[in-house]
């Protein structure tokens, strides 16, 4: 991931005309090459802000910046370096996937043979070279998201900003469509801001996420950074051991240590203030006992996720 910042919103508000403030004052960036999940709940506002930041929506206030462009003002400029995906991808069914990605390539002003060779190469990336020329009302809802993808490397955009990419997906397909996510970003140093709900799989793919809930955005960094600020804890530990000795007072008093549960007769689960698997260790080995596993745990997403909710629902009644 690089130092350059490609994406900055600063204060940015959606009031609808009927009142509602769908995005409430956001503000964060993105930097190149970097994998952002955008996460809420439905009605959070995340495509309000996707459509601010292609332009299409006029804010209420605050400012966006794509690669030093005012997305509204600039609308041109930013559409040349932004690929987007909706959540619903809209080809031309009756076309092939040739067809459709010529379609495209057409308003990019290359000649037939760039075209040629770009539509390919996207294709076969995409693996879907052997159906290049069946229509696309053939395709399954996996491979239309495949050719999505594909449309995008024709586009070969700075930053690709997809709406719920792996919706309707089944899990195996969803594995498979990060996978490809997180190759291009290597392959190409592309920059990706995805919206979803699917947290386990963002968690497996983004560098960063950020929460959004009722328009406002509740957190934002890393899971790691998330974790600490919702659980006020760097890490968690797993510890298993065997023996004689009750090991629950003595892990309460270890140094770095904020608590500690018992999880099963001879797991517990250690909150603390950074790694000390390795004083842990001694001190079990230390008291007679056989020490099994000793393993650095994360917060999960979906961990996060709830209790930040719970956190923002708690604030705003
Ligand atoms: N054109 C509109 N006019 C008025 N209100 C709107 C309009 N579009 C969206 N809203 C409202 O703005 C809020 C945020 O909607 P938005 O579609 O941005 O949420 P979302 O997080 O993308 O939801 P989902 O996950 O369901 O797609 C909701 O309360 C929605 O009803």
């Amino acid at each position: 991931m690089g130092n350059e910042t490609v994406v900055s919103v600063s204060h940015l508000t959606k009031q609808y005309r009927k009142g509602v403030r769908a995005v409430d004052d956001i503000s964060f960036s993105l930097r190149e090459g970097e994998i952002f999940g955008l996460l809420g709940p439905n009605g959070s506002g995340k495509t309000t802000t996707i459509l601010m930041l292609l332009g299409l929506l006029e804010s209420t206030q605050g400012s966006v910046s794509i690669l030093g462009n005012d997305p509204f003002r600039t609308p041109l400029a930013v559409k040349q370096q932004v690929g987007y995906m909706p959540d619903t991808i809209g080809f031309y069914e009756y076309m092939t996937a040739y067809e459709n990605l010529d379609y495209t390539a057409r308003f990019l002003g290359l000649d037939a043979e760039q075209r040629r060779q770009r539509i390919t190469a996207s294709l076969a990336k995409m693996r879907l070279s052997s159906r290049m020329n069946d229509k696309v009302r053939t395709f399954s809802h996996g491979m239309k998201r495949r050719l999505g993808l594909a449309e995008l490397l024709v586009k070969q955009p700075k930053i690709a900003i997809l709406d719920e990419p792996t919706q309707g997906l089944d899990p195996q397909s969803i594995v498979e469509f990060l996978s490809l996510i997180a190759s291009l970003r290597e392959s190409e140093g592309m920059t990706f801001l995805l919206s979803s709900h699917q947290l386990d799989e963002i968690q497996s793919v983004c560098d960063r996420v950020g929460l959004f809930s009722r328009g406002k955005l509740i957190s934002f960094g890393t899971v790691a950074e998330l974790g600490k600020q919702h659980f006020g804890s760097d890490v968690l530990i797993n510890l298993q051991a065997e023996g004689s000795t009750d090991l629950l007072p003595l892990l309460k008093t270890q140094q770095g240590v904020l608590s500690v549960e018992r999880e099963g007769e001879h797991t517990y689960l250690i909150k603390a203030e950074k790694d000390i698997r390795p004083s842990l260790a001694q001190a079990v080995i230390g008291s007679g006992c056989n020490l099994s596993s000793l393993e650095l745990k994360q917060h999960s997403l979906n961990d996060i996720y709830q209790l930040a909710f719970k956190e923002a629902s708690n604030e705003q009644t």
